[in-house]
C-alpha cells in the first residue's frame, strides 16, 4: 500500500519538484482489473481506485489496517469517474453512472466493483475516513445533491459545485464529498483560495483531456507551491494549506475532507492579493 506521511508546513519549504508530487500528488490510482490504495496520515485518510474489467473487484483491508474489512472502523464515499458502473455492498447493488456518488457507512463487510461493459470499464474513486458510527448506504446520482454557482466568466472562475456527502444531505461520521464542474471557458477552482484548519482535503480533478494539465495551488498562503496534474490524478492537501487550481482545459474534480468538523463553510479565506 502506498503511505504518505503527514506534512508540517516548514518542511515544504526546502522541497523540490519530484519531493511535492512525491508527498501530495497521487498519480496511478486507476489501473486496469487492480484496486489501489494510498494511505495518508493527514487524518488518517485513505484514497482508493478501482477500475474492474473482465471481472469484479473486491475492497479488501491492506495488513495495514489491522482489520478484518476495509469498513470495519471506516465509512467510504465513491464517485464514478469512468463508464457506468455498479458497487454492491453486502448483496445490495448500487448502479453508478459518471459522476454518481455512493456513501457507504461503517460495518459493511463485503463492497465490490464492477463495470456495466467491460469494453469501457467504470472508475470508481473512493474517499475513506475513520468512523465512529454506522450510516446508511446511500446513492446520489449526478445532480441530485445540493447545487451551488459559484465564480463569474469575467473572472474565469464560473463552477458548479454539487455537495453530495454533507451536514445537510448524505449523513457520514466524518466524510464530506463533491463534485465541481468547470463551465466551458472557466480555469480556475477555488480563487479566492482558501484553508479550512480543522479538515484535510483531497482533489482528484478528471474529465481533463489527455493533453491538458491543472497547475494546483498549495501551501500556506503565503507560501505556495505548485503541481502540475494530470487527468485522474489526486491531490492531498493538509488543512494549512490552500488548494486551488488553474486548467488548461476545462475540468471536474471530486472534492472531499475529513477532520474536526463537517461544517463546509468553515473556510478560513485568502484575498488574491494576500497570496505569495
Ligand atoms: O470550486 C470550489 O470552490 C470547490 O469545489 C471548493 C471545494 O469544495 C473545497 O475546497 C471545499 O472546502
Ligand atoms: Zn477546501
Amino acid at each position: 500500500m502506498d503511505i504518505r506521511y503527514a506534512t508540517s508546513p516548514t518542511e515544504i519549504g526546502s522541497m523540490d519538484t519530484d519531493a511535492l508530487r512525491d508527498r501530495f500528488l497521487v498519480e496511478d490510482l486507476f489501473t486496469p482489473g487492480e484496486v489501489s490504495v494510498t494511505y495518508s496520515h493527514q487524518d488518517r485518510v485513505v484514497l482508493v481506485g478501482a477500475v474492474p474489467t473482465d471481472r469484479p473487484l473486491g475492497l479488501v483491508a491492506p495488513a495495514e489496517l489491522r482489520a478484518e474489512h476495509f469498513l470495519s472502523r471506516r465509512e467510504i464515499g465513491i464517485v464514478n469517474v469512468g463508464a457506468a458502473g455498479t458497487v454492491t455492498v453486502d448483496g445490495a447493488a448500487y448502479e453508478l453512472i459518471h459522476g454518481a456518488c455512493l456513501y457507504v457507512g461503517r460495518g459493511a463487510e463485503h463492497v465490490t466493483f464492477a463495470s456495466s461493459d467491460t469494453a469501457e470499464p467504470a472508475r470508481f474513486y473512493g474517499f475513506s475516513a475513520p468512523a465512529h458510527t454506522a450510516y446508511p448506504t446511500t446513492l446520489v446520482r449526478p445532480g441530485e445533491g445540493n447545487v451551488r454557482e459559484l465564480g463569474e466568466q469575467s473572472t474565469s472562475n464560473r463552477r458548479t459545485l454539487n455537495q453530495y456527502i454533507h451536514a445537510d444531505g448524505v449523513r457520514s461520521c466524518q466524510v464530506v464529498m463533491g463534485v465541481t464542474t468547470l463551465h466551458e471557458g472557466s480555469m480556475w477552482n477555488t480563487m479566492p483560495a482558501h484553508t479550512h484548519d480543522r479538515r484535510m482535503e483531497a482533489y482528484l480533478y478528471f474529465d481533463l483531456p489527455d493533453e491538458a494539465r491543472v497547475l494546483h495551488l498549495m501551501g500556506e498562503p503565503t507560501q505556495t507551491r505548485h503541481v502540475v496534474i494530470a487527468n485522474e490524478q489526486a491531490v492531498i492537501s493538509p488543512s494549512w494549506s490552500v488548494h486551488s487550481g488553474v486548467g488548461t482545459s476545462a475540468y471536474s474534480f471530486v472534492w472531499a475532507m475529513a477532520g474536526e468538523n463537517q461544517s463546509f463553510d468553515d473556510m478560513d479565506h485568502v484575498q488574491v492579493t494576500e497570496l505569495r
